[in-house]
């Protein structure tokens, strides 16, 4: 009898079951499959010592590295069904020789529809008026987010120094903060380059946005942090918001998943983490490392998420035709009433507390992402 295969996975994965069982990756050796379902922070390194699984399956809440794997001996693969990987150690897993997979690009529409609903949410003027957004990162979800823009007529200034000039990566880092209405990022978190060290960026994103960058923006430009929550230096941001009285939209944040109400209470729209949470979006994570786990044991994808997906009606070309559907398809101020309802204790220290941040995305009600 071949040697099953044991999965630690983090309980977070949309249809962990469908994509991973013996059908669907047995077919082959006739191996069993067995998931073991696990909250993604309680994914640490004696569960991994005692149960020896052969694959781990994560989103952003667990952190890879030597401390949790140091005491396994038996994981081959690790799959992130997330497009960040800030959370994952990629050198040391390279060094222990285990494959490593993420969902690249996976909810690249579904973020981009999440801030074009934040920026049409604060001002739906700008379905009808010329709007110049500024994004500063132009990989998968900014270069899908400056062809929504597009699609909107308005202007895009961006800023990408470790891509080629182009259409749309066509401008300094000042002239994105200094002449756009709104601007949006959508960096990875990186931090400084010290020495040779592959994890550093010569172009880091921690506090990116910090006092400095925001003196360069008018008042009104809007802020939408959609990427990693230390991109943004929040003490700044709240001496910012106090002094300019900025609108500011956050769905990420530096202390998550404990959020204080001192910075909540300044921004205009807070979320918890859930742009990327559409049902599309959590889908095409899953299948992505899917199909890259086929590709490491050499079988071929027997599972779609086409056989997942219920009739979506959500067109893009009907909200174009009729902005004042737009809360229809996403009121994103439910979302931001949800994360506020969560505030606990009294001052100074009210707060989101880290428990209730991750039951709201826990138990989060998919959003459908706009067919074009
Ligand atoms: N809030 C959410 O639910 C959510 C969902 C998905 C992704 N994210 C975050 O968004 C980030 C971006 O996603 P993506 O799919 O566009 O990633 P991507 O890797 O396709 O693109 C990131 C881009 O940022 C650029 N970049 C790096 N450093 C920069 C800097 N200092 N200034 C300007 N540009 C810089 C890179 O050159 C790249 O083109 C992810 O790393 C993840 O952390 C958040
Ligand atoms: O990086 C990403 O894909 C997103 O930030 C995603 O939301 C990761 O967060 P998670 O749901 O894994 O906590």
């Amino acid at each position: 009898m071949a040697k099953g295969i044991t999965i630690v996975a983090d309980s977070n994965i949309a249809s962990l079951n469908d994509f991973f069982n013996d059908a669907t990756l047995g077919q082959l050796s006739g191996q069993t499959v067995k998931i073991i379902p696990v909250a993604g922070r309680d994914i640490d390194a004696k569960l991994l010592s005692e149960v020896q699984p052969d694959i781990l399956l994560i989103r952003s809440v667990t952190q890879v590295n030597e401390a949790l794997l140091a005491e396994n001996h038996s994981v081959q693969f690790v799959g992130s069904a997330t497009i960040g990987t800030d959370h994952v150690d990629q050198d040391y897993l390279a060094m222990r020789n285990i494959t490593f997979a993420n969902a690249a690009g996976c909810s690249k529409h579904s973020v981009a529809q999440y801030v074009l609903t934040a920026i049409l949410t604060i001002r739906p003027n700008y379905w009808q008026q010329p709007v110049t957004l500024g994004i500063i990162g132009l990989g998968n979800i900014g270069s899908t987010l400056a062809q929504y823009a597009n699609d909107l007529g308005w202007q895009v200034l961006g800023y990408d120094p470790l891509l080629p000039s182009s259409t749309i990566n066509n401008a300094s880092l000042e002239k994105v903060l200094s002449q756009s209405n709104a601007v949006s990022l959508h960096v990875p978190l990186t931090s400084e380059k010290v020495d040779s060290d592959a994890k550093g960026s010569d172009y880091p994103t921690r506090h990116l946005i910090n006092a400095e960058t925001l003196a360069m923006m008018p008042a009104d430009t809007i802020l939408i942090n959609s990427a990693r929550g230390p991109v943004v230096n929040e003490n700044d941001l709240k001496n910012d918001i106090a002094l300019t009285g900025r609108q500011v939209v956050l769905d990420v944040f530096e202390h998550e998943p404990t959020v204080a109400d001192s910075l909540i209470a300044k921004l205009k729209i807070a979320t918890p983490h859930i742009a990327g949470y559409t049902l599309e979006g959590k889908l095409r994570g899953t299948q992505i490392i899917y199909d890259a786990l086929c590709e490491k044991l050499g079988i071929i994808p027997a599972q779609s998420m086409s056989n997942l997906l219920p009739l979506n009606l959500f067109l893009w070309s009907e909200l174009k035709a009729h902005p004042d559907r737009l809360s229809k398809f996403y009121d994103m101020m439910q979302d931001n009433a949800s994360l506020r309802s969560k505030i606990s204790g009294e001052n100074p220290d009210k707060q989101v507390n880290g428990p209730d941040f991750d039951g709201l995305r826990r138990d989060y009600h998919l959003r459908r992402e706009w067919q074009s």
